[in-house]
């Protein structure tokens, strides 16, 4: 049972397959379970359903449901591969099966049975092609989900130890011995670990797919261990739903760690949608409480400035907040006369925190809300679609940009009150294609009821999923279900205390007095009141030494900040415009080097005619957000979906970078996304010949022997022209004025 819970815990946890640790020995039985579903006696190995199971969920990245795999069964009893290869393709839009020998997919098609199945497996076929796949395909809930495949190597070692200790029983927690009890406890303690402060326990089922449901007395005795457990681990049992089977109850429990008055759990979710889909309304609906009346009155305790609400548009990064209490419920009580939000006591009352990073749909504002997406580290990306405009406008363009930086996202479509059904049907049938396209392949799941919406919180972290809520601000239908998928949602990240700490200003206030105050994300470490951080990089790549005066969180003051938590310092001795968005604090033990090149590896998603050397856009990197010259790069030119290393270099100051950080260089339509593979240089180069950078670009990289720019142009560096669409304008360089780089614009002579 606990295997099974175990799983589920997994799952919500965000794990991935190979985390499962308990490996459930071979059982007799399991040829018999083919045997049985066939009607055959299995000439060969036989392939039972946890295997295929196992094997099915490593391939698509994520946990199948008892459903799929009794399609896939049927169509591999059918002896089809083809068939197979396109009811993976259909129901879990695999294209990259597309990519795979017959080899390799052999081995987890059931190889015989009875041609009979043929007829039910194509109807299934063809009902999953043509509708949202129901959340139902994805509940792993009577599955028997062992499979020694996911088990780490590590874990095995520890197998033959733990083996004796039975654990996968439904009635294990009936009443578990002193040993058992004690492993119940360590692995719960790892799953909360390993699921930022919470996890999803399922009481009443065991790791075989027949053996759960409890009876009454049987689901009492377990649920007073688990409460016993959560008691040892100092965390709060929340029933999230019961289920009645034939075989008796079944219980989901939401496992949260307590914490203190001033802690809570912290999980961001940018908000993006094309303009008028309701994106300020569903927050205001949400934070304040009150429904909407389909003129703008809830936005309106959003906007921050004038013109927005003049306008009705949002321009800036807004952040907004809404607290849930130990037991899922919202804590938000804004303030009866001016209805504005008490912050800290919403944080004091809030064991989780989701920040709205609400971003604005209009066009114009594309630079802003990109850099919202990469600045403000998002963990999930909320996309908002109206249900009567349908996808329109920049809708796609913010859906590639989540994709592009690896965000999950999910969908919530607005305005069903106000929209005639077949308009909403006709809107969920092409965001579901746009969802299933090759360019996004998520699976998008139709969230109807609380199951619903358990299964796919389980699954989300995925990335694969792609929940499907319809909901309406004027009537508030189905806000209950977005609520509680949202009070479900885990970081995505872990972080650990003891690494050096680094911090990205997002943003810079001079407050009347405090003095200089700037905002952004903790990325890793802790940093503590009075510690003394190195402030950088400045034009010149120097890094100074500042100390934190005082510490708020989300308007709370605290006296530490922990990695992935979001917080403004109070510094000390500086002035505000001494400081510019994309700076870091990071600690001296970290000796940081400011980057002006850096390469990377990129795909051009978008542009009109060929990219090639001196062309410029923007990177957006974390909150960096700066021109950058493409300098160099293993290709004579570039296309739209072209994939190539490149050589950047930044025109105005340099950065503090990783290596395998995520960027967006984008200018106007042109849309490019990468990695950053290598940071080139750290200080600005006082002069420099073109020959000497095509020798330090090539170098660089060693499979790139035409990095530098191609031998025709020989243009190896630019700062002072731009191209767009293949013309280039000539513009003063910032480089030639600094003087640190005056050599860029005189390589960039010969070219014109
Ligand atoms: N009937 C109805 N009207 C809605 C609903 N949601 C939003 N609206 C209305 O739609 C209009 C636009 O809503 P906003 O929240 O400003 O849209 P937005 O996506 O934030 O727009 P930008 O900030 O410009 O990107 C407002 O007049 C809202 O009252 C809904 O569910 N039903």
């Amino acid at each position: 049972m606990l295997r099974n819970a175990q799983i589920k815990s997994d799952i919500v946890a965000g794990c991935s397959p190979k985390l499962i640790r308990i490996p459930r020995a071979p059982r007799a039985d399991d040829a018999q379970v083919e045997r049985d579903e066939a009607g055959l006696t299995p000439r060969s190995a036989p392939l039972h359903r946890g295997s295929l199971f196992a094997k099915v969920s490593q391939l698509v990245g994520f946990r199948v449901g008892r459903k799929v795999i009794d399609i896939l069964i049927q169509a591999g009893q059918a002896k089809c591969t083809a068939l197979w290869i396109k009811l993976m393709q259909a129901i879990l839009h695999v294209p990259y099966f597309e990519g795979l020998q017959s080899s390799e997919i052999a081995p987890i098609v059931p190889n015989r049975c009875p041609l009979g199945h043929m007829a039910a497996t194509e109807s299934s076929f063809r009902s999953a092609v043509d509708s949202v796949v129901p959340a139902c395909m994805f509940a792993p809930d009577t599955e028997d989900l062992s499979g020694t495949q996911f088990c780490e190597s590590g874990d095995n070692q520890n197998g033959d130890s733990e083996d004796h200790l039975d654990l996968t029983s439904k009635l294990v927690l009936v009443s578990p011995s002193g040993e058992q009890y004690d492993r119940l406890q360590k692995h719960l303690r790892e799953r909360i670990e390993e699921g930022c402060g919470e996890t999803i326990y399922v009481v009443g089922m065991g790791s075989d797919g027949g053996d759960y449901g409890l009876d009454e007395r049987d689901m009492e005795a377990s649920v007073a261990t688990v409460q016993s457990l959560c008691e040892q681990v100092d965390a709060d049992l929340i029933l999230l739903r019961e289920r009645m089977e034939t075989t008796g109850h079944v219980r989901d429990y939401l496992i949260r760690r307590r914490v203190g008055e001033a802690d809570f759990l912290e999980v961001r979710v940018a908000v993006v949608g094309n303009v008028d889909a309701g994106k300020s309304t569903l927050l205001g609906v949400l934070t304040h409480g009150e429904l909407d009346n389909g003129r703008g009155l809830a936005r309106q305790k959003l906007f921050r400035h004038k013109h927005e609400m003049e306008s009705g548009r949002t321009s800036s990064v807004g952040n907004d907040i809404l607290g849930f209490d130990q037991e899922g419920q919202v804590v938000n009580k804004p303030d009866s006369h001016g209805g504005s939000l008490d912050w800290t006591k919403i944080c004091e009352r809030s064991s989780k925190v989701i920040t709205f990073i609400d971003l604005a749909g209009h066009e114009k504002y594309l630079k802003t809300t990109v850099f919202g997406m990469t600045g403000h580290l998002p963990d999930f990306c909320m996309l908002m679609v109206g249900s009567n405009a349908g996808i329109i406008g920049m809708t796609k363009e913010h859906l590639g940009l989540a994709l592009a930086l690896n965000v999950p996202v999910f969908v919530v479509v607005t305005k069903i009150d106000m929209c005639p059904a077949n308009i909403l049907q006709e809107t969920l049938k092409l965001l579901q294609r746009l969802l299933k396209s090759p360019g996004c392949r998520k699976i998008p799941v139709l969230v109807q009821n609380k199951d619903d919406v358990i299964v796919t919180a389980s699954n989300f972290s995925s990335e694969r999923m792609c929940p499907i809520f319809q909901i309406s601000n004027v009537t508030g239908e189905n806000m209950d279900l977005l609520k509680m998928f949202l009070n479900l949602l885990s970081p995505r990240t872990t972080y650990k205390d003891d690494e050096p700490p680094e911090y990205q200003i997002d943003d810079t206030y001079s407050v009347p007095g405090v003095g200089t105050v700037v905002s952004g994300t903790t990325l890793r470490g802790v940093i503590r009141l009075n510690d003394t951080l190195l402030l950088g990089p400045d034009p010149l790549g120097v890094f100074i030494p500042i100390t934190v005066k005082s510490i708020h969180r989300k308007r709370m003051t605290v006296k530490e900040v922990h990695g992935g938590q979001t917080a403004s310092f109070a510094l000390k001795k500086i002035k505000r415009s001494s400081i510019r968005k994309g700076m870091v604090m990071v600690s001296p033990r970290l000796n940081p080097q400011a980057c002006w090149e850096f390469e990377a590896e990129i795909l051009v998603l978008h542009h009109p005619t060929t990219i090639s050397p001196r062309y410029q856009a923007m990177v957006h990197c974390g909150s960096i957000r700066q021109t950058a010259t493409i300098i160099g790069m293993n290709k004579e030119c570039l296309r739209t979906g072209d994939k190539a290393t490149v050589l950047f270099r930044f025109i105005k100051t340099p950065e503090y970078l990783h290596s395998e950080q995520r960027l967006v260089f984008r200018e106007g339509r042109t849309k490019a996304v990468g990695t950053i593979t290598k940071l080139l240089q750290t200080k600005p180069q006082a002069k420099m010949q073109p020959s000497k950078k095509l020798e330090a670009s090539s170098s660089a990289n060693e499979e790139n022997t035409h990095l530098g720019g191609s031998p025709q142009t020989g243009q190896l560096s630019g700062g002072s022209s731009r191209r767009r669409g293949g013309h280039r304008h000539k513009g003063k360089s910032p480089q030639s004025s600094s003087g640190s780089t005056s050599t860029i614009s005189v390589a960039a002579a010969p070219g014109n």
